[in-house]
């Protein structure tokens, strides 16, 4: 399956965006270590942020993306991303909007979702923190969409097996925590980005979760709580979130790839 083009579009494009890519980057990536915000340090000498604008837009079928900056840094990104364009992408027209976010990643993507125009129908959630998603995997996920789903996530199965714990906290905090439960690994999949949704569907189910309170860590996750269903189609291996500093080591590693193989 691959999406077609997005011919609708309003912004600086001229069209009227059928498609939209939420961007969450607004996060401080405490389990990084210090130094930048997360989405803002570089890879290859360029932004994770702009490597994942770059992703989405690189989809024929994004003609919109929304970047979710930190509550204080939406100028600071939006001069940032000026400074790198999307040229040499399929998606150099894609219109790049940038909009403060919150407190959680949950506040964040909310945030992002009400500045979709409601012309939009597809609407992508990606992590600035998954840079190097590859163009397949996220025109997949808008194929599914468009085929019908109302809910879609990229997925890969699990190599580790899996424990669930009691975990110890308080006065017990660090104790060995006892193992309750060994769920069937070949039942499980470990969740990526971007994960695809009818607008409507998402924005009911960011709704429901703003009253019921925080919780779910990812947006697929709050569409089942509607009671809708949600499906997967295969993940890639180069989704990988990047979470602590050894993530960034495999981060330039496939980058590297990538430039070996483009022949650079
Ligand atoms: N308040 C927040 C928290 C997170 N995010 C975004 O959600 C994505 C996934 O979150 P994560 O990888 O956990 O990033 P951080 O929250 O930055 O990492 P950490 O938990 O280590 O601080 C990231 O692109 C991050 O920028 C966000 O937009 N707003
Ligand atoms: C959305 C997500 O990337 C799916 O695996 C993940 O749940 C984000 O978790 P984080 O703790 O906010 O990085």
């Amino acid at each position: 399956m691959s999406a077609t083009p997005d011919h609708g579009g309003s912004g600086a494009s001229g069209r009227t965006a059928r498609t939209a890519a939420v961007i969450p980057a607004a996060g401080r990536g405490v389990r990084l270590g210090p130094g930048a915000p997360k989405a803002l340090r570089p890879l290859s000498g360029t932004p994770m942020l702009v490597h994942a604008v770059r992703a989405m837009a690189g989809s024929r079928s994004v003609s919109l993306v929304v970047v979710v900056a930190p509550p204080d840094g939406a100028d600071e990104v939006r001069r940032l991303l000026d400074a790198y364009p999307l040229s040499g992408s399929l998606g150099d027209t894609t219109e790049v909007v940038v909009v403060p976010g919150g407190e959680t990643r949950q506040e964040s993507v909310r945030k992002g979702l009400a500045a979709v125009p409601e012309t939009v129908t597809t609407v992508l959630v990606h992590d600035a923190a998954r840079p190097l998603v590859p163009v397949d995997t996220v025109d997949a996920v808008v194929a599914a969409v468009r085929d019908g789903a109302p809910a879609v996530v990229p997925a890969l199965p699990l190599a580790d097996t899996v424990k669930q714990v009691d975990p110890r906290t308080g006065e017990r905090a660090g104790e060995p925590e006892p193992v309750v439960g060994t769920p069937a690994r070949a039942l499980l999949r470990a969740v990526q980005t971007p994960q695809g949704f009818d607008r409507a569907t998402l924005v009911a189910a960011h709704e429901k979760i703003a009253l019921e309170g925080e919780g779910a860590t990812d947006d697929a996750g709050m569409v089942e709580r509607l009671g809708v269903e949600v499906v997967v189609v295969p993940g890639h291996e180069e989704a990988f979130k990047v979470t602590r500093p050894l993530d960034l080591v495999l981060a330039e590693a496939v980058l590297a790839r990538r430039r070996a193989n483009d022949g650079f």
